[in-house]
């Protein structure tokens, strides 16, 4: 009988981080698996962008250990680890003027190495994901000069090229107007659907609501509580992350974001 090798995209237990005497993280333990989406939601400051630095090894746990296709973190080095995991950060201004295209180029480093030529396969890639994203129109414009939410598709699109099998992604809609929200969140929802699993910070309930199969809650570096949206993301568990009152919640109600 042969032994199951299906380990979890990504798995971290009692991961722990302090930082100038502050605890920041608090003994998180999570697995994510393939296909899942996964919303990470909590009030400013809670640890969400610390939580990714640490499950992408860009900062040293104090305690606990990250595990990626069942291999610690640390075994793996980063053109490896660019080819299972990608990243999109909150925000990110590149001091240079490179092009849209260049910029999404980037993906491709860890297939075709730093000093590797782009073969025919890597410029398709390139071209799909300019085109998925519906950005293709901006390919040869300065990225330094477009706007905050152009630059988060195209962070999105480098993120694609890389072809990985686990997509983080640090608050992706933030600077999206209303259109591009829906059709980010729908095309997540389709990559998870051929497999790839996404965890995204948010600070829109209604975005985990959309297209999230679980939704983790930190607050303090904690994790309050996880599970599927429609039941963790509830009035009182809103009370008790956010510190929202029932009155204010009441509003959002009035305004037809019932939760
Ligand atoms: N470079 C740093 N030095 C010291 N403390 C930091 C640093 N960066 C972040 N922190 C602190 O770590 C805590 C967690 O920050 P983090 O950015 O992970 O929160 P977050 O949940 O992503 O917040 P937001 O929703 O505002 O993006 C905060 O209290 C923050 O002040």
């Amino acid at each position: 009988m042969s032994e199951s090798t299906e380990h979890p995209l990504l798995q971290c237990s009692g991961l722990t981080f302090s930082r100038v005497n502050r605890l920041l993280l608090d003994r998180i333990s999570l697995e994510i698996n393939p296909g899942e989406v996964v919303a990470l939601l909590g009030p400013n400051g809670a640890g969400k962008s610390t939580l990714m630095r640490l499950l992408l090894g860009l900062e040293d746990a104090s305690a606990g250990e990250v595990l990626v296709d069942g291999k610690p973190l640390q075994d793996y080095n980063r053109r490896d680890l660019a080819t299972r995991v990608a990243y999109v950060p909150q925000s990110h201004v590149s001091p240079f003027p490179y092009s849209v295209r260049q910029v999404v180029a980037l993906g491709r480093l860890c297939s075709t190495g730093l000093l590797g030529a782009m073969r025919p396969k890597d410029h398709l890639v390139i071209d799909e994901q300019l085109q998925r994203l519906q950005i293709f129109h901006l390919a040869e414009r300065p990225y330094t000069e477009i706007s905050g939410g152009e630059r988060q598709l195209v962070l999105l699109a480098r993120a694609l090229a890389q072809e990985a099998t686990l997509l983080l992604l640090d608050e992706p809609a933030s600077a999206l107007d209303f259109g591009h929200q829906a059709r980010l969140l729908m095309k997540l929802k389709q990559l998870s659907e051929e497999g790839l699993a996404v965890v995204m910070t948010t600070h829109h309930p209604h975005h985990a609501r959309m297209i999230a199969d679980r939704a983790l809650l930190l607050r303090d570096g904690q994790l309050l509580d996880q599970g599927k949206p429609q039941e963790v993301l509830n009035r009182s568990t809103m009370r008790a992350l956010y510190g929202i009152s029932e009155l204010e919640l009441d509003t959002f109600a009035a305004a037809g974001w019932e939760l």
